[in-house]
């Protein structure tokens, strides 16, 4: 993934694309996390830089803890050891607001009530910027509008949530992130319910927050070629630890896709990154 040179705001670009290059650095220092009731912690030690202005690709087999990494790096899952820093302050030194202005995470776990409209979904993400009870500025609507011609759900401003297809409410939480104007933003299956059409939107929302600012990305993706073209760095966990991290190119390897993934595949340089092809899967112990 190439990137420009930086724009900002005054050159009549979009503050959803103001990212700063003194911030928006995420790092998580031997970090133990696990459930409650579980045995065993899920991830064990592992550290992990994410460099600011990068977008990172966390790639895994089901049940491999990239869910559970994101949400510790979001300080929504408490770690049972270790240290989150944002910017190099531990992210217990921020307050919720201050936290909310950084770093923003979509879940998969996202909830909200089915009778929302979709516009009234994107302003939750202002809540940062001005606090429940305080009138929408021109500020906040100017970022709502943005979001949603970003992603592209400016047709669907009314419509409950209720009422909404799972790829719609996917994009409508992609507008609420975005509204939220965030240094760091982290991203947990951005592309789930969506038609490869939409894929490609997302991830091509995510280059332009790439290219046109230095706002940091790490995100959670199952489809490793759209992974490996549209990061810069990637990290491949397995069983919560990490096996690999890189250049895509580095990672994503036949031998990387037999070890981590259990699949017999061949993989060729391609003009937008590796090309995977998945020949079967594999069922002989990695051991
Ligand atoms: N709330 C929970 N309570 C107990 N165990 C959990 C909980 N959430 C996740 N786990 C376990 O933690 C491990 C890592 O799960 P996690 O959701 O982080 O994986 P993942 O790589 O995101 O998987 P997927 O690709 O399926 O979304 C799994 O073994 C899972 O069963």
């Amino acid at each position: 993934m190439h990137k420009e040179q930086a724009t900002t705001a005054e050159d009549g670009h979009s503050d959803l694309l103001a990212g700063d290059s003194d911030t928006g650095e995420l790092a998580g220092k031997e970090l133990v996390v696990g459930y409650p009731g579980t045995e065993t912690p899920v991830i064990e030690g592992e550290t992990i830089e994410i460099e600011p202005g990068s977008v990172t690709a966390l790639i895994g087999p089901n049940g491999s803890g990239k869910s559970t990494l994101l949400k510790t790096l979001a300080n929504q899952l408490e770690a049972d050891a270790g240290s989150i820093l944002v910017d190099g302050n531990d992210i217990h030194s921020l307050g919720p607001k201050e936290m909310a202005k950084k770093l923003g995470l979509l879940s998969q776990e996202s909830t909200s009530p089915n009778s929302l409209t979709v516009e009234d979904l994107i302003y939750h993400g202002r809540y940062p910027h001005r606090g429940f009870f305080e009138k929408v500025t021109k500020e906040d609507q100017a970022a709502v509008n943005r979001a949603m011609e970003l992603a592209g759900v400016g047709h669907l401003r009314t419509r409950e949530l209720g009422s909404l297809s799972g790829g719609q409410k996917q994009l409508a939480w992609i507008a609420m992130i975005l509204a939220q104007e965030t240094d760091i933003l982290l991203l947990d299956e951005p592309t789930t319910f969506l038609d490869p059409h939409h894929q490609l939107e997302v991830m091509e929302i995510v280059e332009k927050l790439h290219d046109e600012s230095d706002i940091t990305v790490a995100l959670v993706l199952h489809d490793i070629e759209q992974a490996a073209r549209y990061s810069d760095h990637m990290i491949a966990l397995r069983d919560g630890a990490i096996q690999a991290r890189g250049t895509p190119e580095e990672v994503v390897t036949e031998e990387l896709l037999a070890d981590v993934f259990r699949i017999k595949a061949t993989v060729e340089a391609g003009s937008t990154g590796p090309k995977v092809t998945m020949e079967s899967p594999l069922h002989d112990d990695p051991e």
